[in-house]
């Protein structure tokens, strides 16, 4: 201490400057911080004195302007705020009228971040009471654009990155984050975000959001959501020479050295946080996402929420539209566009479905879904050269290489979009689809917008009004030769937070595929006749926390009729005990 004491009062008095009155405004240079030169050492003291300014600047327990008289009495925070106290409903207000100015949705996602680093219940409070509007802002299609530019607009850490460079020491890396009781992690290594490809490092914005609806639309607690992002490098040339690139610069590890780092993430969640936390795979590219889900199912609580979560929702879909449909799950023929981890997770659980349902094999069932992939429709004759994930959907049948001709030859009632490749379903697809059914069912799900297989009003025009419609992304309504069509979303974000919760609640230590079957049935059970007539699938996002309370019952029940369930005894009215696991956004008093 002496000796640096001596060094500043040297580099004091070259600079002829008094050391203990220095620094403009005669505050004295405690810690040396403004004496130390660039290559001395000095310590990030942050100094503690009863004030309120701290309170305020800690997003979980800032109100703002909502703080009452007697809590800024209490805690110090008087003069530190503008006279006037606000409650949290005009606080709401003022902010929605604030956002709805912004142009630009990548406007209105800042400004939503900007809030959730200052105010985290206001965050959730807005997010929950306004869903329909500002999912597709702190969610798809936005959270593509936010992805895309992530390096420019990161602030704070949301998240933690885990990168090769902390390979052999990630436990300490998990230790770093503030929180100890974790029960939700979502990890993505960026390979696949959305159908926009490699973001690498930029993915970060994937897990932020999945949390953000974890939190809005499950309940998950906000401080037991951990948002990781794994970088093992990029391929996306953009990037790597991008000089404001976050992320390494070097190009994607592979093989051992991929496994490797993911073996040790997956040990160091175990030991730092429990057996039962639940960890949520997403958006990493096939060749990699298959492979994690079979190799730690068995001993990890995960869950991949592109392969099992979208089967869920989409199988979903496809029972209710049945009601409008006709016909039974097995009387109808599947084609999908993508044979991918959404493709082939669908067409597995609605084979899944329909073999339980008809007691038949489900190879027989398998036979019938089709899928197409870049190459062109999966058969027989490609067995060979075809990803271990295809193969079960080789069926016997002559080479097709255009979803046009598949469309012709098969002649499906559904037709389901997970490609990632934008206006992919053509005008002749969907007329041909028209021509053999009277409701064809057609699911563009891939993401964000700019990649939708086709958009709404291109499914009711083409089809002339007779399509059964849902998109990943949303659409708004559609008025086509005077009648108003309201296109359905169906993304997995109707049933991972509800899932999520009903493992949790339930203390769940595995995922077991007649859990995603609950809640698949449990979603489709939330829709109602008058939304039927509607021409929905899926039930409004305004419903969202009574949904998830009932797919989590649901998921919750099988858990327990499993014996995976280890929260013991199980609650008699899972429904209410999921409501009350349920996080409130609404402010708490301070004494
Ligand atoms: N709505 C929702 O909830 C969800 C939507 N998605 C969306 O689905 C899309 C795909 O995701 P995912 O399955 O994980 O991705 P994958 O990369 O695993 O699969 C994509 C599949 O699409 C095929 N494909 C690509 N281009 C074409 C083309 N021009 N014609 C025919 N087939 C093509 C690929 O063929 P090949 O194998 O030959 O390369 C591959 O089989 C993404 O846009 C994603 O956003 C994903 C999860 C949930
Ligand atoms: C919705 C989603 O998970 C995806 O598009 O990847
Ligand atoms: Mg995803």
């Amino acid at each position: 201490m002496e000796s640096t004491m001596n060094e500043l009062g040297n580099a004091a008095s070259v600079l002829d400057i008094d050391p203990k009155t220095a620094v403009g405004g005669g505050v004295e240079d405690v810690y040396g911080e403004d004496f130390a030169t660039e290559d001395q050492l000095i310590t990030p003291w942050t100094v503690s004195v009863a004030s309120g300014y701290s309170l305020l600047r800690d997003p979980r327990h800032n109100k703002g302007l909502a703080f009452t008289e007697k809590e800024r009495d209490a805690h110090y925070l008087s003069g530190l705020l503008p006279p006037v106290v606000l409650s949290q409903q005009l606080q709401e207000k003022k902010l929605m009228n604030s956002i709805r100015q912004y142009q630009l949705p990548i406007q209105k996602y800042m400004a939503m971040m900007e809030l959730e680093e200052r105010n985290e219940r206001l965050f959730y409070k807005l997010l929950i009471d306004n869903v329909e509007e500002l999912l597709p802002v702190v969610y798809t299609p936005t959270v593509g654009e936010a992805c895309q530019k992530y390096g420019s607009i990161f602030r704070r850490p949301q998240g933690l990155y885990i990168s090769l460079k902390e390979k052999g020491r990630v436990l300490d890396v998990l230790k770093n984050w503030p929180e100890r009781s974790i029960q939700v992690i979502v990890v993505t290594d960026g390979e696949r975000i959305l159908g926009l490809g490699d973001l690498g490092c930029q993915g970060m914005g994937i897990p932020v959001g999945k949390l953000s609806l974890y939190t809005a639309l499950g309940g998950i607690r906000p401080s037991a959501c951990l948002p990781i992002t794994i970088d093992v490098g990029t391929n996306n040339e953009k990037l790597l020479n991008d000089e404001f690139y976050i992320g390494l610069k070097q190009r994607r590890a592979t093989g051992q050295e991929y496994s490797e780092l993911l073996h040790e993430f997956m040990s160091a969640v175990k030991q730092c946080y429990g057996e039962k936390v639940l960890i949520q795979f997403e958006d990493f590219a096939n060749h990699n996402a298959f492979e994690l889900l079979a190799k730690y199912r068995t001993s990890h609580l995960v869950f991949n929420d592109d392969i099992q979560g979208t089967a869920s929702v989409v199988l979903s879909g496809v029972v209710s539209a049945l009601k409008v449909l006709g016909g039974s799950l097995a009387d109808h023929k599947f084609l999908f566009l993508g044979a991918g981890e959404a493709g082939t997770g669908i067409a597995e659980l609605i084979a899944l479905e329909m073999s339980k349902r008809t007691n038949t094999p489900l190879e027989e069932c398998r036979k019938r879904i089709y899928l197409v992939d870049s190459k062109g429709l999966i058969v027989k004759s490609r067995f060979e050269s075809l990803q271990h994930f295809k193969q079960p959907w080789a069926h016997d049948h002559e080479p097709v290489k255009t979803l046009l001709e598949a469309v012709n030859a098969l002649k499906p009632t559904v037709l389901i979009g997970a490609s990632g490749m934008g206006k992919t379903f053509t005008k002749e697809v969907v007329e041909a689809m028209s021509s053999f059914n009277e409701r064809p069912l057609i699911m563009a799900l891939s993401n964000p917008t700019s990649q939708a297989e086709c958009t709404a009003e291109e499914a009711y025009s083409w089809s002339k009004g007779k399509a059964i419609f849902a998109s990943g992304s949303p659409f708004d309504p559609v008025e086509y030769e005077g009648k108003v069509f309201v296109p359905g979303q169906g993304n997995n974000a109707y049933i991972f937070p509800g899932f999520g919760l009903g493992v949790v609640m339930s203390g769940a230590i595995r995922v077991h595929d007649d859990m995603l079957l609950a809640a698949s049935e449990a979603l489709a059970e939330q829709v109602t006749d008058a939304e039927y007539e509607k021409g929905l699938i899926y039930p409004p996002f305004s419903k969202i926390r009574k949904i998830s309370a009932e797919i989590a019952a649901k998921v919750a029940a099988k858990a327990y009729e499993l014996g995976l369930a280890s929260r013991l005894p199980r609650p008699a009215n899972l429904v209410k005990y999921a409501e009350s696991c349920m996080y409130s956004p609404v402010y708490r008093n301070y004494r």
